[in-house]
């Protein structure tokens, strides 16, 4: 006696089989076929009822059937026509209904009377067939668009085979009311299609057909409409119909999760306002309800050599102290009061070297086991536990992004958990005068972001607040709190809804963890006295804010001097204040609720955010060499990846945690993919455009290779796009066997760089004619140029048999950066081999025989790692971004922790 559970085969992306299989994994009853899915089909109408029923859909409904009713007497021998050749298309797929929209045709008359006729005798014609005719006043029909008025029609026509579809969309966009839906007896209503809609002033088809949304996601009141609808005792398919450019592509599997999840978020809210008949059956939705929630218990964050520490002394300076060490794992506590934070240093395949990011959330739940029903209700994947014997039972579930969410049992046993960790015998003190966590908040890429709300909101059984819109800095953030009912626990939700989930240059999807504090200007004395990192807010918020709200100047001078932000509305007071970025992703935030401010200081956002980007980009340019000496900056050499474009480069530099990139300009092969920066606008521009977004830096670009028949004014167009792409540096080869034509050459190549801020880095591969450091050593002492650079290549200089003695002698300021790989043991005997060797299979530093550790120690300190090892193997079995990323990690693991 359930509601039937249905989906259209618009919502979805893909063919209709994925469609299909998609509407059955997330168990919906059936499906309304949309013409265009069957059109497109291989499959005949027959064999799609088979598909159909194999996987347990019903075919509820088939549409759309447009422009029938009210035309001339021709104009409907057509359309009666049309009307039995779709007949025979629902007999063979066994649908029973028809979808009949409202005309927008031309042809159409206003005149009730004929419409009621036509739709008589269209009914008349499906009954012979056993089939039903499904009337739907489209918002912008020509004459019907009202439901009253279809339901007056249909009134009228008075055929068993005739009723109405009605469809949320289109009667809640017009803003009528639906409580007279009530007045219609259910059993003429033979359709419901629900759709949520944001409020947008625009043409009404466009925003039909592009903007709908899933139920709870848009502005309109889904639960009263549906209300209405149960009211009247229909009991037909509750069936989602959702045109949306987002779902449309998005991967139908997860689509359709999220349609169920909606619709059964509906059922729930509804259910409570129901008649008791329908709420009885709606209850048999099954979804278990949601056990109130007590409030945050944890955050962990995962971390690694690098941003750990970074984080550790962040919290120490909050005034965290670390009390515990897990047992089994490689996880430390962090406490102050109730705020409790976990720094997972364990290996995460999903987490970008040297960036913290937030892993899992925990709450505590009135019943852990009713939480989870409910979760595997709205298909969450429930994550296994790997526990030791002893260890607490913690369950926890997967978020859409990773995320994992732990419910943790309110009351006696919440505190359970922390037997996991052997107290290290630091106590918290309460230094920074934080007591609690308020709320924890976190990014999405646009194309996720209803997913996420959605989960949290369904699974969690929060409620979502108003979608806000920021005008940040650099660009739209559009963000959504959601909370418990009690406001204990609290998740904000925040995509950049036109870069796609790119936030803002250089701090590509920010997250924080908010702390409470009930004085922040205390707060903020006592972590300024530990040294806590506390972001730096310019005068002119202040200015700002004394003349919108004339505050007493005396905690106006405070909040000044404390970079303390400061907002209120109706019900209260909110001051909040961050830490700088802990690395690109996540900071810190200290707030102060007074009274019952229940907002997110949203109206000061785009001021912390601007401050934020600031900050990171000064960070990025100090580096982290010269602030931890045990690290090194690391540029991605085009080589390592020549299979990735330019902005694909920078792209996978800025994943894997490269500084800098080193790009070719220039083809040096002819069998090498070229990307003609000095001559390609758009390329240069969409380069460009990354650069800027990611904060990558280009470091050098390559290659001035200037053999006996070149000129070095030929380059420069090429020196020239490496200037404006920011580059530092330009590589250069010799092979010309003249030694005082390439020492002239190259002394004119660094006169034509030096005014576009460029020094020029000889490099001297063991098979051309500037074969060793020795050659290159006298071309530089005979070019004299104060631009002029060297630059070691490992496998270069060990094939060339050049000595380190040798190298250590050297000036300092002319090594500006070196190329890092390493190479098997012992040198090929033919230029063939070492060509081969240097062009496709390098290995990562430690793996080979290059004394890689001897040749770095001979070169002055802090010089940017470029890491140019291709490996065409390997490349070809993951890709180039997943190589980049495994060059960084391997290079990091041999090289950052074994020098100095
Ligand atoms: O946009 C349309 O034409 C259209 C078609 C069928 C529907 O059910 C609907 O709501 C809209
Ligand atoms: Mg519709």
């Amino acid at each position: 006696m359930d509601y039937r559970l249905s989906i259209a085969t618009v919502c979805l992306s893909g063919t209709l089989e994925d469609k299909l299989s998609a509407a059955a994994a997330a168990r919906f009853q059936g499906v309304e076929l949309f013409a265009s899915d069957l059109v497109a089909s291989p499959w005949s109408p027959r064999r799609v009822r088979q598909e159909c029923a194999r996987r347990g859909l019903t075919i509820d409904l088939y549409q759309p059937f447009r422009d029938f009713e009210a035309v001339a007497p021709d104009v409907l021998a057509a359309n009666l026509r049309r009307a039995e050749r779709t007949f025979d298309i629902l007999e063979q797929l066994g649908a029973g209904t028809l979808l009949v929209c409202s005309s927008v045709s031309p042809d159409a008359v206003d005149d009730d009377d004929l419409a009621a006729e036509q739709l008589h005798a269209l009914a008349g014609k499906a009954q012979e067939r056993g089939l039903r005719i499904a009337y739907e006043p489209l918002a912008w029909g020509r004459f019907v668009n009202t439901y009253a008025h279809a339901w007056r029609i249909v009134r009228r026509a008075d055929h068993p085979a005739l009723g109405l579809c009605l469809d949320s969309f289109h009667v809640l966009s017009r803003r009528d009311d639906p409580a007279a839906i009530r007045v219609i007896p259910g059993a003429k209503v033979f359709h419901l299609q629900l759709a949520d809609a944001p409020r947008l002033n625009m043409d009404v088809v466009e925003w039909s057909r592009h903007h709908r949304l899933f139920p709870g996601l848009g502005s309109f009141d889904l639960t009263g409409f549906l209300g209405h609808v149960l009211a009247t005792g229909y009991d037909g398919p509750l069936s989602l119909e959702v045109f949306n450019d987002v779902y449309r592509q998005a991967d139908p599997r997860y689509a359709a999760i999220d349609g169920m999840r909606s619709l059964l978020a509906l059922l729930e809210a509804a259910g409570a306002g129901a008649a008791p008949v329908a709420r009885e059956r709606l209850r048999l939705g099954g979804l278990p309800p949601a056990p109130a929630l007590g409030g945050h218990v944890f955050t962990e964050v995962a971390v690694d050599a690098v941003s750990g520490p970074v984080v550790a002394r962040t919290l120490t300076a909050l005034g965290f102290a670390h009390t515990g060490q897990h047992r089994s794992k490689p996880v430390q506590l962090w406490e102050q009061g109730k705020a409790r934070l976990l720094l997972n240093y364990a290996p995460q395949r999903t987490v970008t070297p040297g960036t913290a990011t937030v892993c899992a959330i925990a709450v505590e739940s009135a019943d852990p086991p009713a939480s989870t029903r409910r979760a595997e209700r709205l298909l969450a994947p429930v994550l296994p536990r790997l526990r030791q014997p002893g260890e607490a039972e913690l369950t926890s579930v997967a978020a859409p992004d990773g995320t994992a969410v732990f419910l943790v049992r309110t009351g006696a046993e919440s505190e359970n958990w922390l037997q996991d960790f052997d107290p290290t015998g630091d106590v918290a003190e309460g230094a920074g005068r934080l007591s609690d966590t308020d709320h924890v908040s976190l990014t999405d890429s646009v194309d996720d972001f209803d997913e996420s709300t959605l989960f949290y909101r369904a699974v969690l059984g929060l409620h979502a607040s108003r979608t806000t819109e920021i005008a940040a800095p650099f660009g739209l953030i559009r963000s959504r709190a959601t909370a418990d009912p009690s406001g204990r626990v609290r998740i904000t939700l925040s995509t950049a809804p036109l870069r796609r989930g790119g936030w803002a240059p250089a701090i590509p999807s920010p997250q924080h963890v908010a702390f409470t504090t009930d004085d922040a200007i205390a707060s903020a004395e006592a972590v300024r006295a530990l040294g806590a990192p506390v972001l730096r807010i310019p005068d002119n918020y202040y200015a700002d804010l004394d003349a919108r709200l004339d505050l007493p100047g005396d905690l106006l001078a405070r909040l000044r001097e404390h970079s303390i932000l400061y907002d209120r509305d109706e019900h209260g007071e909110y001051l909040h204040f961050y830490t700088e970025m802990l690395g690109s992703r996540v900071f810190f935030a200290v707030v102060q609720r007074v009274e019952a401010y229940a907002g997110y200081g949203e109206s000061s956002a785009p001021v912390r955010m601007a401050a934020h980007r600031e900050r990171r980009l000064i960070a990025l340019r100090d580096g982290p060499a010269q602030r931890d000496d045990k690290r090194h900056e690391y540029s991605l050499a085009h080589l390592t990846a020549l299979s990735l474009s330019p902005p694909e480069l920078v792209e996978a530099a800025a994943d894997g945690g490269y500084r800098y990139v080193g790009l070719r300009l220039t083809r040096v092969t002819p069998q090498e993919p070229h990307y003609p920066l000095a001559t390609d606008p758009a390329l240069m521009r969409a380069t460009k455009v990354r650069l800027a977004a990611t904060g990558i830096e280009v470091l050098d670009v390559e290659l001035a290779r200037i053999s006996p028949d070149e000129d070095p004014k030929d380059f420069v167009r090429f020196l020239e796009a490496g200037a404006e792409l920011g580059a530092r540096h330009v590589i250069t080869q010799l092979p010309d066997p003249d030694r005082a034509r390439k020492t002239d050459r190259f002394a004119r190549l660094c006169e034509l760089a030096r005014p576009l801020g460029l020094t020029v880095d000889l490099e001297f591969p063991s098979w051309t004619e500037t074969p060793d450091l020795r050659e290159a050593v006298r071309v530089l002492r005979g070019a004299d140029q104060p631009n002029a650079g060297i630059l070691v290549d490992l496998l270069h200089f060990a094939r060339s048999g050049s000595s380190v003695a040798d190298l250590r002698q050297l000036p300092a300021d002319w090594f500006h950066f070196v190329h890092v790989c390493d190479a098997p043991p012992g040198v090929p005997a033919t230029n063939e081999g070492l060509i081969h060797t240097a062009r496709f299979e390098r290995l990562f530093p430690g793996e080979g025989g290059i004394d890689v550790h001897g040749i770095l120690a001979a070169l002055p300190p802090g010089l940017p790692y470029a890491l140019e090892i291709p490996r065409a193997t390997l490349v070809a079995q993951v890709g180039g971004k997943e190589h980049a990323r495994m060059s960084i990690a391997a290079a990091r693991e041999h090289l950052d922790r074994s020098t100095t």
